[in-house]
C-alpha cells in the first residue's frame, strides 16, 4: 500500500490540489477568508491562496512520498512475548510506519501472535534462545533495529543464579555479537532501575536521575546481571559492525512496571482473594517506590529505536530511566490503586507485623524454599530480598529521556489506572 503511494501519491496530490484551489478561490470570493488566513488586498489574495494550497499539496505530496519508501526496517524484539515485551511488538506495529518486517524473538510464543499476522508489516515469530548464540545471530541477521528485552526476571529464587547469568548476561553478551557480525547498528536494551539500586546498604535512591551519586552495591544475582548486561551494551556502544559502520547501543532502566499483564500484580490479586479479599500490609506507606506503566515504557523503547540513528552522537552509549507521571507511593499501595476498586482491601498490621518479624517470616521463606526444593518450587513474594527492596524508598525523577530524543509519556496516570484496574477486572472475571 506504501509503495503504491509513492507514484499515484504525486498524481493524487496534484488532482486534490487542483480541485482545492478552486474551491477555495471560489469560497475566497465569497466570505473573504482565504485558506484559513483573513483576507489581505485582492491582488495579495490570489498568491496567498495558492501559496497556502500549495503548501498544503506539497506536505501531502510529502508525507505520501515519505509513505512511499518509509516500509523499508525490520526490527527485532528479544523477549517479544513477555509481559513488557508484548506491549513493545504492539506499540511498533501501532507507531513505527517504517516497518515493513517485525520478527519476534522468545524462548516461550505467545498464541496472540497469530492474530497481527493480518496487517501490512510482516510479523516473523521466531521460538528460540537468547543463551545459544547461533539462534540469535539467524534471528539479527538482517535487522536493522534490535530491541533486547528477553530477560529471566527472577527475584524469587525460582531460577539459579547460574541459569540468570546464563540469560541475562551470556544472552546480552551474543546479542551484542550478532549485531556486530551480521552489521545491525541500531540496539536497545531493556536494563533496569535495579542496576542502581536499591542497594544491599538499604541506602534510599529519593527522586534520583541517571547522574545522581549513589553506591550501586548488589549480591543478588538478578540486579548483578543486569547492570553486568547494561555494562555491556554500553561498551559495545561504536563497535565497528560488519559493513565499517559504528553500533549505536543505549540502556532503558524502567522502574517496577505494572500494567496489563504484569505477573506480580496477578499474584497479589490472588493471593487477596485467598485471603478472603485482604492483603496485609508489611511496608510503610511512607517508603516510596517509582513504578511506571507498561505502555509509556513501551512508547520510550518505540522512540529511542526511532532516534537512535539520528541522534546516535548523542544518545548512542547512554541511560535512561523509565518513568511518567504514576504518582510516588509504597509498593504496596500503588497495587491497592488498582486492587482497591477491584474488592481487595490493605489492612494495617503494622502494629502486629514490626520490621523483625517480617524479615523473621521471610528468613523461614528461604529455608522452606530450599527445602522443599527436591520436591517442588515453593516461590513466595515475601523473601528476604524483596522485603529489603519493598522497604528501601527508590524513586526517580528525571526529563533525561525527553531532553534526549522528545520522550514525553503516551499514556496519563488516569489512563493507566484505568488500563490497569480493566485488566484486574477482567482477571476478576476469570477468577471466578
Ligand atoms: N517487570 C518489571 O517491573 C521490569 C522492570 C525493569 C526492567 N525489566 C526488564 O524488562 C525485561 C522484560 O521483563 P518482563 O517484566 O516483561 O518479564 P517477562 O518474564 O514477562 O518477559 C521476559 C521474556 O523473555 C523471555 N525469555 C526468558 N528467557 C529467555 C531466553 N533464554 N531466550 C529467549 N527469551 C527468553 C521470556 O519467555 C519472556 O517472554 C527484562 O529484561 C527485565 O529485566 C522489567
Ligand atoms: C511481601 C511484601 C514485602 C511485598 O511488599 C513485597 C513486594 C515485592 C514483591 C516487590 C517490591 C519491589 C518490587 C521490585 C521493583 O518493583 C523493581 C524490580 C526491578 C525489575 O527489573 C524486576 C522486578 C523488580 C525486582 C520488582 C519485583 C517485586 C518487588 C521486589
Amino acid at each position: 500500500m506504501a509503495r503504491v503511494l509513492g507514484t499515484e501519491g504525486w498524481r493524487l496530490g496534484w488532482c486534490l490540489f487542483l480541485e482545492w484551489a478552486r474551491r477555495e478561490e471560489e469560497q475566497a470570493e465569497g466570505d473573504g477568508v482565504v485558506a484559513g488566513w483573513p483576507r489581505r488586498r485582492e491582488k495579495t489574495a490570489r498568491p496567498v491562496a495558492s501559496l497556502g494550497i500549495l503548501g498544503a499539496w506539497l506536505q501531502v505530496g510529502r508525507g505520501m512520498a515519505e509513505s512511499t519508501e518509509v516500509r523499508k526496517l525490520v526490527y527485532l524484539v528479544t523477549g517479544g512475548c513477555g509481559f513488557l515485551g508484548e506491549h513493545v511488538v504492539r506499540m511498533l506495529l501501532q507507531r513505527e510506519p517504517r516497518l515493513s518486517e517485525l520478527r519476534v524473538f522468545d524462548l516461550h510464543l505467545g498464541p496472540w501472535l497469530e492474530e497481527l499476522k493480518t496487517g501490512p508489516v510482516q510479523v516473523t515469530a521466531i521460538q528460540g534462545d537468547v543463551t545459544q548464540a547461533h539462534e540469535v545471530a539467524a534471528a539479527v541477521a538482517g535487522a536493522h533495529v534490535v530491541i533486547h528485552a528477553a530477560g529471566l526476571v527472577d527475584v524469587f529464587g525460582r531460577a539459579s543464579p547460574k541459569t540468570i547469568h546464563e540469560v541475562n548476561v551470556q544472552g546480552t553478551k551474543n546479542v551484542i555479537e550478532a549485531c556486530v557480525q551480521t552489521g545491525t547498528r541500531f540496539l536497545v536494551y531493556t536494563s533496569s532501575m535495579e542496576v542502581v539500586g536499591p542497594n544491599i546498604k538499604g541506602h534510599p535512591f529519593y527522586r534520583g536521575n541517571e547522574d545522581t551519586p549513589y553506591e550501586a552495591v548488589h549480591k543478588h544475582p538478578y540486579p548483578c546481571s543486569k547492570a553486568q548486561a547494561e555494562r555491556l551494551v554500553l561498551e559495545a556502544n561504536g563497535r565497528e559492525v560488519r559493513g565499517g559502520l559504528p553500533l549505536v547501543t543505549c540502556a532503558l532502566r524502567p522502574t517496577g512496571i505494572y500494567g496489563e499483564g504484569h505477573q506480580i500484580m496477578r499474584d497479589f490479586y490472588h493471593q487477596g482473594l485467598r485471603l478472603g479479599g485482604r492483603l496485609f500490609r508489611a511496608i510503610p506507606a511512607s517508603v516510596e517506590h517509582g513504578r511506571v506503566y507498561v505502555g509509556n515504557v513501551a512508547w520510550m523503547h518505540v522512540l529511542v529505536a526511532r532516534e537512535l540513528e539520528r541522534r546516535a552522537a548523542l544518545v548512542g552509549g547512554q541511560v535512561y530511566f523509565c518513568y511518567d507521571e504514576s504518582p510516588y507511593k509504597s509498593y504496596e499501595d500503588f497495587n491497592m490503586e488498582f486492587l482497591g476498586p477491584c474488592g481487595l482491601r490493605l489492612v494495617e498490621t503494622r502494629l502486629l507485623a514490626p520490621y523483625w518479624l517480617l524479615m523473621l517470616l521471610a528468613v523461614l521463606n528461604a529455608l522452606l524454599q530450599w527445602l522443599l526444593r527436591p520436591l517442588l518450587l515453593y516461590a513466595p513474594l515475601l523473601n528476604p530480598y524483596t522485603l529489603a527492596v519493598a522497604n528501601t524508598t527508590f524513586t526517580v525523577s528525571t526529563d533525561k529521556a525527553q531532553r534526549h530524543f522528545g520522550y514525553e509519556p503516551l499514556f496519563s496516570w488516569e489512563d493507566s489506572r484505568t488500563r490497569t484496574i480493566r485488566w484486574v477486572r477482567a482477571m476478576e472475571g476469570s477468577a471466578q
